[in-house]
């Protein structure tokens, strides 16, 4: 873990280019109350991108979107599509973006409503390698 500043413009940047719609813009209002108490917590973690590469698997589930941290191992294998039939696409679309930066993809396909239920599983900043 780095000790590097925090990112928030880049984060935010990032948000507007990667997505203007509703679903976005509501992840970006919670993520920020959710980043703000960490923060203050002094729980918030400062990541760069080779740890977080390092954790691409289902068992060590990380991924960026807008410039924040997730640690989604416990929600992985509860995804729609795991368990379910019919997820084929949706399996190659989660184990593809996993130690990855993959704001676009996850903000494109997202409702509102499923954007909100990543908020939880936010572990940190992304910080400069
Ligand atoms: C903790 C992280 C995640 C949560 C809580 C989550 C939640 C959900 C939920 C609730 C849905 C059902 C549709 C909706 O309400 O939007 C969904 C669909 C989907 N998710 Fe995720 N998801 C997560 C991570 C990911 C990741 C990393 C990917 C990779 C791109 C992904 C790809 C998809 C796809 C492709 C669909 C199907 C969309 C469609 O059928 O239109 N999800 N997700």
């Amino acid at each position: 873990m780095s000790s590097a500043g925090c990112p928030a413009a880049a984060a935010s940047s990032t948000a507007a280019t990667a997505g203007c719609s509703l679903a976005a813009q509501t992840h970006e209002r919670v993520a920020s109350m959710i980043e703000a108490r960490m923060e203050k917590k002094g729980c918030l973690g400062r990541y760069t991108m080779s740890e977080v590469a390092q954790h691409n698997h289902k068992d060590s589930a990380w991924l960026v979107v807008s410039g924040r941290v997730y640690d989604i191992t416990q929600h992985v294998l509860s995804h729609p599509g795991w368990t379910s039939g019919c997820g084929t696409s949706q399996l190659l679309a989660i184990l593809r973006t996993l130690g990855t930066d993959c704001t676009d993809e996850v903000l494109m396909v997202h409702s509102a409503r499923a954007l909100a239920q990543l908020a939880p599983y936010l572990i940190g900043l992304l910080v400069e390698e």
